[in-house]
């Protein structure tokens, strides 16, 4: 489906974080209040802190009270937001301008999960066809789960945007999904990836969605491809029902030989586009009626952000602590630890979500950022974590903060289980923030095979500094409503941060040189078999004598 913004008031960005007044203003409070910042000792001194700095918005419940920062510290942040006209950008982003500057486009996912047609000013091509698209996905999806329905395993194929959303997403609603199917999600060109899948479904019974914005990219047209030939091999015969598409490509979709597709517009970043046809395989999991709901959670963090004013918006406090420990307190990395199984695969929604909009070094002129962006984004779920790379969030040399979610009710009968759980991610955040000095460390009776050791020695490695920062994302519930609203937010939030770093959030020109280079590598690989004595001519001498080794003679 084509689209393109129609001509309206062009996007002009705001002052730079880092131009802006507030922000030798924050570089004082750093230096005067910041960097010195006792977190026991703030909770000590203002009984209130918890509360203060505890917020709910589309039902999620925030606490950010065990974070470096103080009403000083805030109060300056959110002048920050305000210099650099984060309510126009927003308005502008809600308005449909060509925020996405770079791909002249605008960004409007949140068209997607609005119950009615698109109210704003905004007309880009494609938003009277929403409504009615969304429909008909959801009509369908509904038929897939229909009594009597053939299909016992869904399988999308699909990578990135087209992939870790709605797998994210299906894997944490399971207790909502029709249990007689099962879902499975196919993206890397690693073959193993779709033949593990294959070798467990049956052609009769399975229904395989090519999921593609843009329909160009290789990894999924291989396994498309190679799905349609095992499926053709198996003695399948009905392709039309038994591989659909999900593309704004509608054409290439028809070339590659599905006759059903469902479409979305070039203005929903693949990033941001599960609320679109590419939600598909949660349309099919959770059905239409919990859908819906999917989308009006994340509706209702639309409207917060949108109304919100700047000093009690989710998103944008959020946002500004994200700013505040990339760029004062120095935190390379941000972990992400659901203490939740449902949310294993949030970790890793959110890295592209957050590094690939905000792992920039331009601005919106072209001009080098001067200071840092995107942190790493990396985790696991709870309490696994802690068995494994907490060591290094208590004790190691670089402050980590920790995004702890938590869920007030299981989804399953064994309470005991869940209260510990909840206890872990409890104590873990409470241990972060106290810590352990040395003194008590001393106290401790010393573990036997230690004896000999000098006890001050011992202590040392036994202490931990404490004064660690950590974020509380509570739900009373993981369900679709509540889901949509935490996705939106980090959405939201993701657009706040790149905003006030001066850069496009919505590009990702990143990603273009390896695959131009890989199509490169593929002809040179065929040269290298064919014994063409100038296959790797112009290539650096790693990448020559690895061709070499790996596609020469033996
Ligand atoms: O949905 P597709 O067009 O197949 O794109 C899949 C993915 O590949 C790209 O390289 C981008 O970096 C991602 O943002 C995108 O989600």
């Amino acid at each position: 489906m084509t689209s393109a913004v129609l001509p309206g008031a062009p996007f002009r960005p705001g002052p730079r974080c880092d131009h802006a007044a507030a922000w030798q203003t924050l570089t004082r409070l750093w230096d005067a209040q910041g960097r010195d910042l006792d977190m026991r000792a703030a909770f000590a001194a203002d009984p209130q802190r918890a509360s203060r700095y505890t917020w709910e918005a589309a039902g999620l419940r925030v606490d950010v009270s065990k974070q470096r920062w103080n009403a000083d510290i805030q109060a300056a942040l959110t002048d920050l937001a305000r210099e650099c006209a984060l309510e126009a950008h927003r308005d502008a982003l809600f308005d449909g301008q060509a925020i996405n500057t770079t791909e002249g486009r605008a960004v409007l996912h949140m068209a997607l999960r609005h119950p009615q047609r698109w109210p704003g000013r905004a007309n880009a091509e494609g938003l009277d066809e929403v409504v009615a698209v969304r429909e008909r996905m959801l009509a369908f999806a509904d038929q897939v789960r229909a009594e009597g329905s053939p299909y016992t395993d869904i399988v999308n194929i699909g990578i990135g945007g087209s992939d870790l959303g709605p797998q994210m997403v299906v894997r944490a609603l399971a207790p909502h999904t029709d249990a007689r199917r099962r879902y499975h999600f196919v993206s890397n060109v690693d073959a193993a990836d779709l033949q593990a899948v294959l070798d467990q479904v049956r052609p009769e019974s399975t229904l395989f969605i090519v999921a593609s914005k843009t329909f160009t990219t290789q990894e999924t047209l291989a396994n498309a491809r190679l799905a349609k030939a095992w499926f053709l091999r198996e003695g399948g015969s009905d392709i039309a029902r038994h591989f659909v598409g999900v593309t704004t490509n509608l054409k290439a979709a028809a070339d590659f030989g599905v006759t059903t597709t469902f479409g979305f517009w070039d203005w929903v970043g693949g990033r941001y586009s599960l609320w679109s046809s590419i939600g598909l395989p949660i349309a099919i999991a959770i059905g239409s009626a919990a859908f819906r709901d999917f989308l009006a959670g994340a509706h209702a963090m639309d409207e917060h952000f949108r109304t919100a004013p700047l000093a009690t918006s989710l998103p944008v406090q959020m946002a500004l602590l994200d700013l505040w420990n990339r760029d004062f307190v120095g935190c390379p990395t941000r972990a992400i630890a659901p203490y939740s199984q449902a949310l294993q695969r949030l970790p890793a929604y959110l890295q592209q979500l957050e590094m690939e909009s905000n792992g920039k070094s331009v601005d919106f002129d072209g001009q080098p950022i001067a200071v840092e962006t995107s942190p790493v984004i990396w985790g696991e779920p709870g309490t696994n974590g802690q068995h494994a790379f907490f060591q290094m969030i208590h004790q190691g040399t670089d402050v980590v903060p920790v995004e702890f979610i938590l869920i007030r009710e299981p989804d399953h009968p064994h309470r005991d289980a869940h209260d510990k759980l909840l206890a872990n991610g409890l104590a873990q955040a409470q241990a972060l923030l106290q810590g352990k000095p040395t003194d008590e460390a001393r106290q401790e009776q010393a573990p036997t095979a230690s004896r000999e050791l000098d006890p001050d020695c011992l202590a040392r490695h036994r202490t931990f500094s404490g004064n660690r920062p950590s974020t509380l994302i509570a739900l009373d519930r993981l369900t679709p409503a509540r889901l949509g609203a935490l996705i939106a937010l980090y959405e939201h939030r993701v657009f706040v941060m790149g905003s006030l770093w001066g850069l496009n959030s919505f590009d990702q020109w990143g990603v273009e040189l390896g695959k131009a280079l890989c199509s490169q590598l593929l002809g040179r690989i065929s040269a290298v078999r064919e014994g063409q004595a100038d296959a790797a001519a112009g290539l650096d001498a790693s990448t020559a004598g690895q061709l070499a080794w790996f596609f020469g003679p033996r």
